[in-house]
């Protein structure tokens, strides 16, 4: 009955693309439970599902899959359990692991027809992005913030990657504006959470990465003060579960620490000296305050009522790590960190960041918006997911039907006159550091393969190489003409194994001659054919070249504007207009207007129509 109204919607031909394919879904959270269910409901016969996290009771609202017993338990598993309930026939095959993991090799990337992300940071979409082009599947990357909803079909050569264009990066904070001269309330909560509470109750080695270092040396001398500050503190953690930890704790950070910045006069010239905190006076008034102010989240409480939460979450998470220390016998040492979903590491940030604005005479929030703060929660609605998920199934019929120039990226937005805009799909950048990089294949033996036989016999013998090169894993140069020495070392001595990408750089110092573009090598496993005992042992190459590329050369840096016969036909796709076309193919950036008309044919695909001003009408 259902497969017949599906056949009835897609037509048989898509019905059966669907069927055959075997696909893969990167996160089953807000958009990943709405996705798989669009996806086994539409019937997709193979669906892999991997997420790296466990249910949160704050999951419930939205990812409608999980239920209140299914928390702690991971999201992958008991999304696959659950929807199988949907469609037994259905094969799914659930992950509970980081897709970033070694485990998922470029050849497991490759196995699949579509690859879907439903992620939620720029990491592991970077990361997807990147195996998905170096195995050359298609991917549909979506994502939504609040109302606003995006979908984007990405296909190795012909569209643009998810890195052709540049992506805002997380805010970060300068180390004195956190540490030393704070004037927003934002910059106490970051204090609280990515500085106070890994001193008490962390490594102390904080590598918060919205904290950056900052350059200016001028800020010399108060960084070296911090380092002591920060020295001081790790003293502190000795009070710790004792009667008068909160107290030597609050001394020293709202009234020591306070003191020594008040005095320096420099710093106060344009700005509004921060005033200490008296530990008395609101120690006295501790009795009068209600302990349940704490569970009164949507108030600003008062320097009394922040003292108060102070205190019980402070003495609450000493007790939590003197318990975890009593249970770890030898090893790394126990740590508390910061969770939203934490209501002990909530109140104790809520807390110290507020006394801390008091203290410099910023706004005070209540813990509701402190949490969404240094949450960085972004309201999710679960109708934005809904429809993303809903479009992303949609437009991998496109990318199944192999009608690419139809494909788009489509927007949900509430601030236009229209719910849902879609723009057609932008070539590859021809500048893109991720896509537009040649890559080659080189199999190799991990155990016995080492950087001679990269460099000589692959990039020189099979490549073709001859002047000066360095070869570099991501963050590391590991050979080049000053590092002769590596050339006998084992590629495992960097970790370089199956699915370890490596940089090669032509750095030929020769005026006469053109440099190739850098190259990117992906490393896969030797095939059976070079690995078993059919092959001739004098044969036997520890790395070897799977296919021969053409490396193109560099462009040469124009001296002055040489006037040209004719519009360069190669330049990456680059018309003489600026404006970029793919190459070899209809340009899909004209298509933008084309009217698409609905069809009720029964074997006729679904209808996702464009009006001419660039929306999508549903109809069935
Ligand atoms: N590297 C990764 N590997 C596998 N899954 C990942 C990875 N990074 C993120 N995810 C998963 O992607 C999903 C994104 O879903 P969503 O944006 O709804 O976030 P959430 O963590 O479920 O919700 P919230 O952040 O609001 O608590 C999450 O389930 C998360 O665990
Ligand atoms: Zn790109």
């Amino acid at each position: 009955m259902r497969d017949s109204s599906v056949k009835r919607s897609l037509g048989t031909d898509l019905t059966t693309m669907v069927k055959t394919s075997r696909v893969l879904l990167v996160g089953a959270g807000g958009i990943g439970c709405e996705l798989l269910k669009n996806l086994v409901l539409t019937g997709f016969g193979e669906i892999h599902i991997v997420d790296l996290d466990t249910i949160d009771l704050s999951n419930l609202n939205r990812q409608f899959l999980f239920r209140h017993e299914h928390i702690k338990k991971s999201k992958a598993l008991v999304a696959k359990e659950v929807a199988q309930k949907f469609r037994p026939d259905v094969k799914l095959e659930a992950y509970h692991a980081n897709i970033m993991d070694k485990e998922f090799s470029i050849d497991w990337f490759e196995s699949f027809t579509v690859i879907f992300n439903a992620l939620d940071n720029l990491a592991a979409r970077r990361y997807v992005n990147r195996m998905c082009l170096a195995a050359g599947v298609p991917l549909i990357e979506s994502g939504t913030t609040g109302f606003n909803g995006q979908v984007q079909v990405i296909r190795k050569g012909e569209t643009e990657c998810y890195d052709c264009t540049p992506k805002e990066v997380p805010k970060t904070f300068a180390i004195c504006t956190i540490r030393s001269t704070p004037s927003q309330p934002i910059h106490c909560i970051v204090w609280a959470k990515s500085w106070l509470l890994p001193e008490l109750f962390g490594t102390g080695e904080d590598e918060a990465t919205e904290i950056q270092a900052d350059e200016n040396t001028d800020n010399a001398t108060e960084i070296a003060e911090l380092r002591k500050e920060a020295f001081d503190m790790r003293e502190l953690r000795e009070a710790l579960g004792t009667d008068e930890g909160y107290r030597k704790v609050f001394q020293k950070i709202f009234g020591k620490d306070i003191e020594r910045l008040k005095n320096m006069e420099d710093m106060w010239k344009t700005r509004q000296k921060p005033q200490l905190l008296d530990f008395e006076v609101l120690d006295q008034k501790l009795s009068s305050i209600d302990p349940a102010i704490a569970t009164k989240d949507q108030t600003t409480w008062t320097v009394e009522e922040n003292f108060a939460v102070f205190r019980n979450s402070f003495n609450r998470l000493s007790n939590r790590l003197k318990e975890l220390q009593a249970e770890t016998d030898g090893g790394e040492p126990p740590i508390l960190t910061f969770d939203k979903d934490d209501v002990d590491t909530l109140d104790f940030v809520a807390a110290t960041a507020n006394l801390r604005a008091i203290a410099f005479h910023i706004e005070t929030k209540s813990k509701f918006d402190v949490k969404q703060m240094a949450g960085n929660i972004i309201p999710a609605i679960a109708t934005t997911n809904a429809m993303t998920a809903g479009l992303c199934v949609l437009q991998s019929f496109k990318v199944l039907q192999q009608d690419m120039v139809h494909a788009k990226t489509v927007f949900l937005e509430r601030s236009g006159a229209r719910a849902i805009n879609s723009e057609s799909l932008n070539p590859p950048n021809p500048d893109c550091p991720v896509c537009s990089v040649p890559q080659i294949r080189v199999e190799i033996d991990p155990e016995v393969a080492t950087v001679n036989d990269l460099v000589e016999g692959v990039l020189r013998m099979e490549l073709g190489y001859s002047g000066e090169i360095s070869l570099a894993i991501p963050g590391q140069v590991i050979y080049d003409v000053d590092c002769e020495d590596n050339l006998e070392k084992k590629l495992s001595n960097w970790g370089i194994r199956k699915g370890s990408f490596l940089t090669v750089k032509d750095d030929t110092i020769d005026d006469e001659k053109d440099l190739r573009v850098d190259i990117e090598i992906i490393i896969v496993e030797q095939s059976k054919s070079s690995s078993n005992g059919a092959m001739e042992v004098e044969d036997f190459k520890p790395a070897k070249l799977q296919k021969l590329i053409d490396i193109p050369l560099q462009p040469k840096p124009q001296l002055a504007a040489q006037p040209s016969p004719e519009p360069a036909a190669s330049t990456n796709g680059d018309s003489v207009t600026g404006k970029r076309k793919r190459e070899g193919s209809s340009d899909l950036t004209n298509e933008h207007n084309a009217k698409r008309i609905a069809s009720t044919s029964v074997n006729e695909p679904i209808v996702l129509d464009d009006d001419d001003e660039g929306a999508i009408t549903i109809d069935d």
